[in-house]
C-alpha cells in the first residue's frame, strides 16, 4: 500500500472531484459516512456519550458531518467547534448550517472557555486538525488537546491525531492528540510508523473513501507499506524438479569466544529460511558448538577464540557476515583483507558494521547491493547522529544512495531503503526485542538471497517473515517469554500464513440514510 504525503492527497482529492464529477462537499460526505458506519458496526446504537470536537476546517467539517450523521441515527452526542482560526472553510459551514437546520447547537471554544468535563466511558471524536495542520497550535488548543489526552476516554481521531503533522515531528509534545484509534482517509500517514510520531497512534486502519483510483495507481511514493499483498507479488515457488543446488549456499562469517550462539541462529535462520546449504565460518571454539546445535551447517574454522583471517575455498552464493564477531584488531585486519577482494554479494551486520563505521574508507568495497541490517545505535555509528526522525530517513536514503547498498533500519516498524525508496514493514511486535533476533533476521535474508531473490526482495520478504514469525509466537509465548528460537520456530508457520489466511476481514456494509 503506497504512502501519500499531505500534498498528494490534496491531489487525490483534487482529480476526484474533477475526474467523478462530484463536489468537495459531496466528499466529505463520503468520508463522514465511513466513520460514522466504522461506529455504528460496533456501537450498535449504544447511548455512550459522543464528544465531537471539531476544527474550523475541512477535517471539522467530517467531524460536523459525522455528528449529523450520529445524530440521525439516535446517538448521544455533544458537538464542539475550537474556534481557533476565523478562516473557516467552506465545506466546514455547509455542514455547520446542516447542523442548525437540525437544531444543534454546538459548544463554540477559544482560550476564554472553559474545559469541557468528559466521562471515563466516554467517546472523543477528534477533528480539531487534519493534514492541513501547519504550525504548532496555539497554547489554549494545546491545552485543550492535553485536557482531553488526560480523560480515560476512548480518542477516535479523523484522518490522523490532532497536533500530528504529516512531514515533520511535533516541536511540542504536549499539543498532540494521543490517539487510541486513528481512521484515516484511503491511505496510511508516514508519521504513524516513525518511532518519535507512531508514539500517537495506538490503533490505526484507513477506510476507502472511493479517491480516484488511476490518481492511486499512478502516483508514485517515496514509501510503500508491506503486508502480505505486496511481499506475495515477488515471492518465489519451489519447482519440482530443484535440488537443493538451485536454492544456493550461504556463508556465514562470525562468531567469537562466548558469541557463538549468534552465528548457530543466524546458520539456522538461513536454513529454515530456504537456503540449500549453509556452511558457518566461525573460530575454533565454535566447532562443536555449530555442530552440535545445527546438525545440517557445515562449519569452516580460522582462530582460536576470534577470526583472523577470512579465507575459504568454498564457492557460496551469499555471505551473511558481522554476528558476534567482536572488533578486535586481528578481525578488523581479516575483515579489510576480505572485502578487498570479496565479490559475493553480502549481507552486513553487528560487528561488520561497527567496525565500517570506523574504517569507512572500506565501503567502497561493498558489492553493490549489499545488504546493511544496522539497528538504531549501528546506524548512529554508520551514517551519524540525527535530530529527528524525519532527518535519520534523509541520511539514511542519501546514504543508500551513495553506496549503491540496500539499508534495513531495524525498529518497530522495520524501513528498508534502496535507490530513493522506503518500504515500511507491518509485522512483528515488542517481543522482538530481545536477544539474538537481530542474528536471525541476517541469517533468514541471507538465506534468500541464496535462493535467488535480488537484494531488495530478500531484505524486504525477510524483515515480514521475521515479524510474521514472531506474530505468530506470541499465541502461546507472550511479549517477555519470546526468545529467537522461538521466532526460528515459527518461521514455517510464517511461510504457509502467506497462503493460507486472508489479509483482512471483508468490510460490512451497514444501511445509512444516504443508501
Ligand atoms: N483530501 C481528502 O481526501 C479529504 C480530506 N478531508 C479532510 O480534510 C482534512 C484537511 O482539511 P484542511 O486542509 O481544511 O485542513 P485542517 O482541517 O487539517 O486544518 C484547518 C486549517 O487550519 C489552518 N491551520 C493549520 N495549522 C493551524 C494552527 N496550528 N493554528 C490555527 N490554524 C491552523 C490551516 O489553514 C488549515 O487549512 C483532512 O485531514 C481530512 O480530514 C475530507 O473532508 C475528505 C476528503
Ligand atoms: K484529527
Amino acid at each position: 500500500m503506497k504512502v501519500f504525503t499531505a500534498q498528494q492527497i490534496y491531489n487525490a482529492d483534487k482529480a476526484t472531484i474533477e475526474r467523478q464529477q462530484i463536489s468537495s462537499d459531496e466528499l466529505m460526505e463520503r468520508a463522514a459516512t465511513q466513520i460514522f458506519n466504522w461506529m455504528h458496526l460496533r456501537m450498535q446504537g449504544a447511548p455512550v456519550k459522543i464528544h465531537l470536537f471539531c476544527g474550523i476546517g475541512n477535517n471539522g467539517g467530517d467531524g460536523l458531518a459525522l455528528a449529523r450523521q450520529l445524530w440521525e441515527h439516535g446517538y448521544n452526542i455533544a458537538v464542539y467547534v475550537v474556534k481557533y482560526s476565523e478562516k473557516r472553510s467552506k465545506d466546514f459551514l455547509t455542514n455547520l448550517d446542516r447542523l442548525k437546520d437540525r437544531k444543534i447547537w454546538p459548544v463554540y471554544l477559544d482560550a476564554d472557555s472553559e474545559l469541557p468535563s468528559i466521562g471515563p466511558d466516554d467517546i472523543i471524536v477528534d477533528a480539531i486538525f487534519g493534514i492541513g495542520l501547519n504550525r504548532t497550535p496555539d497554547d489554549w488548543v494545546s491545552q485543550l488537546i492535553q485536557h482531553l489526552n488526560k480523560t480515560k476516554a476512548f480518542i477516535l481521531s479523523v484522518d490522523i491525531p490532532s497536533g500530528l503533522f504529516t512531514d515533520s515531528v511535533p516541536k511540542d509534545s504536549a499539543s498532540v492528540i494521543q490517539s487510541n484509534y486513528v481512521l484515516s482517509f484511503q491511505v496510511p500517514k508516514l508519521v504513524f510508523f516513525l518511532p518519535q510520531t507512531g508514539i500517537y497512534v495506538e490503533q490505526w486502519e484507513v477506510l476507502d473513501i472511493g479517491l480516484d483510483t488511476a490518481y492511486l495507481m499512478e502516483t508514485e511514493t517515496e514509501y510503500e507499506l508491506i503486508a502480505k499483498n505486496e511481499v506475495l507479488q515477488f515471492y518465489r515457488p519451489r519447482t519440482k524438479y530443484s535440488h537443493k543446488g538451485t536454492y544456493g549456499h550461504s556463508l556465514i562469517i562470525g562468531g567469537s569466544y562466548g558469541k557463538i550462539g549468534a552465528v548457530t541462529l543466524a546458520s539456522k535462520s538461513a536454513l529454515k529460511a530456504g537456503s540449500g546449504l549453509v556452511t558457518a565460518y566461525v573460530p575454533e571454539c565454535g566447532y562443536q558448538i555449530v555442530q552440535t546445535s545445527v546438525p545440517e551447517v557445515m562449519v569452516l574454522t580460522n582462530g582460536e577464540s576470534l577470526i583472523e583471517a577470512i579465507d575459504f575455498e568454498i564457492e557460496p552464493t551469499v555471505i551473511g557476515i558481522g554476528i558476534g564477531m567482536g572488533t578486535e584488531d586481528k578481525t578488523v585486519k581479516a575483515l579489510e583483507k576480505f572485502l578487498k577482494v570479496n565479490k559475493m554479494p553480502l549481507v552486513v551486520d553487528a560487528d561488520a558494521l561497527n567496525i565500517l563505521s570506523k574504517n569507512q574508507n572500506l565501503l567502497q568495497f561493498l558489492p553493490k547491493e549489499s545488504i546493511l541490517t544496522p539497528h538504531p545505535k549501528e546506524l548512529e555509528r554508520l551514517v551519524g547522529k540525527w535530530k529527528d526522525d524525519f532527518e535519520k530517513l534523509k541520511k539514511v536514503k542519501e546514504f543508500s544512495e551513495k553506496q549503491n547498498v540496500v539499508m534495513v533500519i531495524k525498529g518497530a516498524h522495520t524501513i528498508t531503503f534502496f535507490k530513493g525508496r522506503g518500504y515500511i514493514n507491518t509485522t512483528g511486535n515488542p517481543g522482538m526485542a530481545t536477544a539474538g533476533s537481530g542474528d536471525t533476521l541476517t541469517g533468514i535474508i541471507t538465506g534468500l538471497v541464496a535462493q535467488g531473490y535480488p537484494s531488495l526482495h530478500a531484505a524486504i520478504l525477510g524483515v515480514y517473515i521475521h515479524g510474521k514469525s514472531a506474530d505468530l509466537s506470541i499465541a502461546n509465548k507472550g511479549y517477555q517469554a519470546l526468545t529467537a528460537t522461538d521466532i526460528i520456530e515459527s518461521m514455517g508457520s510464517a511461510f504457509i500464513d502467506l497462503f493460507t489466511s486472508p489479509e483482512k476481514e471483508a468490510p460490512v456494509e451497514v444501511e445509512t440514510n444516504e443508501n
